[in-house]
């Protein structure tokens, strides 16, 4: 049986949950599938937006976001519940929820501090809204049903916002409280995302975390397989916003989906792929809105990968914009040791991760996302080098197996930018990707060119659909 996740877009409203619903019925055999389910599409990140204004002091727009909140749960439910009852209690659900977030927005306002606990406690509501609807749904709907809150089973460290699971606590809750309903035949509905710390307090995985909830779970039940529902057919050979003729992978190994994950493909969450690759439990992304369609199967069984490992075959492009570069440039570099350690411990104590690196004899770039602490990265850079930086830059990612040690490669990727300047390259460790940081301006005319150069003639065969 598997462990079924569906993301935002595949319970966005009523008629999504009802697709849903339906494939759900499709897994239910004598044991049935523990679903994990995302907050309703956009629903997230109009709780970040409040947290913010309640934190910002601007309370009204805070109110009127919940308020909106709220109405969009209230819709879901009138368009997807039929029996009086069940609606009734389900829109107390709802008014208790807004009351509880109006609650939180108050005290942000009053104590004007907004920390990683706090948001964490806003986050929750998005997923503790649409599971509750959709299990009820699938109850009116004849199918049995259990709700359960994540975080009785899902405990973590204390790292509010990026919390890490406890794996030995998890897992006996896991074989105590689901294995035996799922084993009865009964549904068990959960959120992904969220769990609670020892202490019982609401904490979060990191934004896009219910990909790594249903991982976890899977990986712990011994499931037979992960499924990520979404809204598009699996992991393409680009993101369809900007090539919309990408095209689907029939099947990748988690290297290559952990690469891409990392690098941008908002598809799956970086993090997803550990567990089940621990654990050996194959992964399917598969589109909700068209339940036929294959997928990608991501897996590292030999067997099932057998004809898609070709050498030096490129599979997918990511990209993530907003990227900043950091060009650090020092004489000291020339010969010396620990110069490198200097540099990483600054951003180290500054808690900010690095993307990407490219190092010279005298000089180190690096690229950063979160760009909270820069002002005093720079200022702890200078103590050892000079320092300046570029913004509004994009890193893209070529990801497909053995890239590094196949000779013509590298060759056609750069030979597919002319007239784009290129600030960095990096070949990963793993070689299986090769990356390069870019103007944010060039991002969409590098992306489709590389695109047409390795995907434009690889329909019908046995790794592209
Ligand atoms: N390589 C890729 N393959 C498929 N989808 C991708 C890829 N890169 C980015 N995406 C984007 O990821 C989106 C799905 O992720 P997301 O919006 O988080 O969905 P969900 O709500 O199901 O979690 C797709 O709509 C697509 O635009
Ligand atoms: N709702 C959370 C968790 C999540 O994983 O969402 P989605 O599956 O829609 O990306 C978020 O937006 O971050």
């Amino acid at each position: 049986m598997p462990v079924m996740k569906f993301g935002g877009t595949s319970v966005a409203d009523a008629a999504a949950m009802e697709n849903v619903i339906n494939i759900i019925r499709g897994e239910i055999k004598e044991t049935a599938p523990l679903v994990v389910s995302s907050a309703c599409s956009g629903i997230t990140n109009k709780l970040v937006a409040l947290a913010h204004d309640a934190a910002e002091e601007t309370c009204p727009e805070a109110f009127s976001l919940s308020n909106e909140i709220k109405t969009h749960h209230q819709t879901v439910i009138d368009d997807l519940i039929q029996t009086e009852s069940l609606r009734k209690s389900l829109h107390e659900l709802v008014n208790k929820y807004t009351d509880e977030i109006n609650t939180l927005i108050k005290g942000v306002d009053i104590v004007g501090e907004l920390t990683p606990r706090t948001l964490d406690a806003f986050y929750s509501y998005g997923e503790l809204f649409s599971t509750n609807i959709l299990a009820a749904a699938m109850q009116e709907r004849g199918i049995k049903t259990e709700w359960l809150d994540a975080r009785q089973v899902l405990i973590t460290d204390d790292n509010f916002g990026q919390a890490q699971p406890l794996w030995d606590i998890t897992q006996e809750n896991l074989n105590t409280v689901v294995l035996p309903k799922l084993e009865a035949g009964i549904v068990v509905v959960t959120q992904g995302f969220i769990g609670s710390n020892r202490a019982g307090k609401t904490t979060t995985l990191g934004r896009g975390g219910s990909d790594y909830s249903a991982a976890i779970f899977g990986a712990l039940l011994n499931r037979a397989s992960i499924q990520i529902w979404t809204d598009v057919d699996g992991v393409l050979t680009c993101d369809p916003r900007m090539v919309p003729e990408a095209k689907r992978l029939k099947v990748m190994t988690f290297s290559e989906a952990a690469e891409l994950s990392y690098f941008g493909a908002k598809v799956l969450h970086p993090s997803t792929i550990h567990p089940a690759v621990k654990n050996n439990v194959p992964v399917y992304v598969k589109n909700s809105k068209r339940p036929e369609s294959e997928g990608t199967l991501i897996t590292n069984d030999p067997e099932l990968l057998k004809g898609m490992t070709v050498s030096g075959m490129v599979k997918s492009i990511a990209y993530k914009k907003a990227q900043s570069i950091i060009n650090v440039r020092s004489t000291n570099m020339l010969g010396t040791y620990g110069f490198l350690a200097d540099v990483f411990r600054v951003f180290a104590d500054n808690e900010t991760s690095v993307d990407m690196i490219s190092t010279s004899e005298v000089s180190v770039s690096l690229t950063i996302s979160n760009t909270k602490n820069l002002n005093q990265i720079i200022e702890d850079l200078k103590h050892y080098a000079e320092v300046d930086v570029e913004h509004n830059a994009a890193i893209v990612c070529v990801v497909g197996d053995k890239l590094r040690s196949s000779a013509g490669v590298a060759g056609r990727i750069f030979n597919a930018m002319h007239g784009v300047n290129i600030r960095m390259i990096s070949q990963g460790a793993s070689e299986i990707n090769v990356g390069f940081v870019i103007s944010e301006k060039d991002l969409e005319k590098a992306v489709k060119a590389l695109h047409n150069e390795f995907f434009s003639e690889v329909s019908g065969s046995d790794v592209f659909a």
